[in-house]
């Protein structure tokens, strides 16, 4: 079966400096996988080369098969492939709902001088309205972005980064800066959007990690250690080792 996401010998060096070194990956279609590992491992420079952001120093990048080494972002995110930032990526001053509705918008090709004829359009407004009600933002609807909480942006986030249909969901640090409710919500956001898609994400808090994800990669200094399912994750020596140890010991000390 060809994979979702494929990444072959993928390398990306800033000036001498080697931050990803050799990174092979296939992610199947409709699963949901995770990328940790500790900071400065090359988690987010991964994802940039991944959406298109930066351009790879070697390897090769397959979304669906298809080669989308060094595409252009607006390219790749055509090809099905969308990503939420960790900084919220939102327009403060447009309501929730322009907000979903510019993303479908971009989605389906339209440019911003089209968009003045577009409250006439009910099968647009019906499709945003159904986005909405997915990541649970009806009743904040026409409100303005800027006045949504932290946890809800986020949500709205996710919502224009699905919006426009992509298969392949990758998302960056989704629960960041959550409380322990906020981030319940957001789980149970991430794995009702995510059904029938493929999810990418990079996450620091192990517990939604093992929570959610069907398959786990672990970076360390630019390189995958180990690549499986949680529970195999969870034993493997070299993962404790650099990673996980450390992280899983504190746990257990809290607990
Ligand atoms: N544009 C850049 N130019 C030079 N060095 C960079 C650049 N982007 C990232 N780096 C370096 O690459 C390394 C990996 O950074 P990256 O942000 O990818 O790590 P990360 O695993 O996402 O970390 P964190 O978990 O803290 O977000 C760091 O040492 C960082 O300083």
């Amino acid at each position: 079966m060809t994979a979702a996401l494929e990444l072959k010998g993928v390398r990306k060096s800033f000036g001498r400096t080697e931050i990803i070194m050799g990174v092979d990956l296939a992610i199947e279609a409709g699963e949901r996988h995770a990328i940790i590992g500790p900071n400065g491992a090359g988690k987010s420079t991964l994802f940039h080369l991944i959406s298109g952001r930066y351009q790879v120093s070697a390897g090769q990048i397959f979304l669906h098969g298809e080669e989308i080494t060094d595409m252009a972002p607006y390219e790749i995110n055509r090809k099905g492939l969308s990503r939420s930032f960790q900084v919220t990526n939102i327009f403060p001053r447009m309501s929730v709902f322009e907000n979903v509705r510019c993303a479908l918008l971009w989605s389906m090709g339209y440019r911003y001088s089209f968009w003045r004829t577009v409250d006439r359009d009910s099968e647009l407004t019906d499709r945003t309205d159904a986005v909405l009600e997915q990541i649970g933002l009806t009743g904040r609807r026409n409100i303005l972005a800027s006045v949504l909480t932290y946890a809800e942006q986020r949500a709205l986030e996710i919502g224009i980064s699905m919006a426009g249909g992509a298969g392949v969901l990758m998302l960056d640090e989704p629960t960041a800066g959550m409380s322990h409710s906020e981030t319940e919500q957001a789980v149970a956001l991430i794995r009702r959007v995510s059904e029938g898609r493929t999810l990418v994400m990079v996450e620091h808090d192990m517990g939604v990690v093992f929570d959610l994800a069907d398959r786990i990669s672990v970076l360390v200094y630019g390189e995958i250690i180990a690549c499986d399912v949680p529970e195999k994750i969870r034993e493997n020596r070299a993962v404790k080792e650099a990673y996980l140890g450390a992280l899983l010991d504190e746990e257990e000390a809290t607990a």
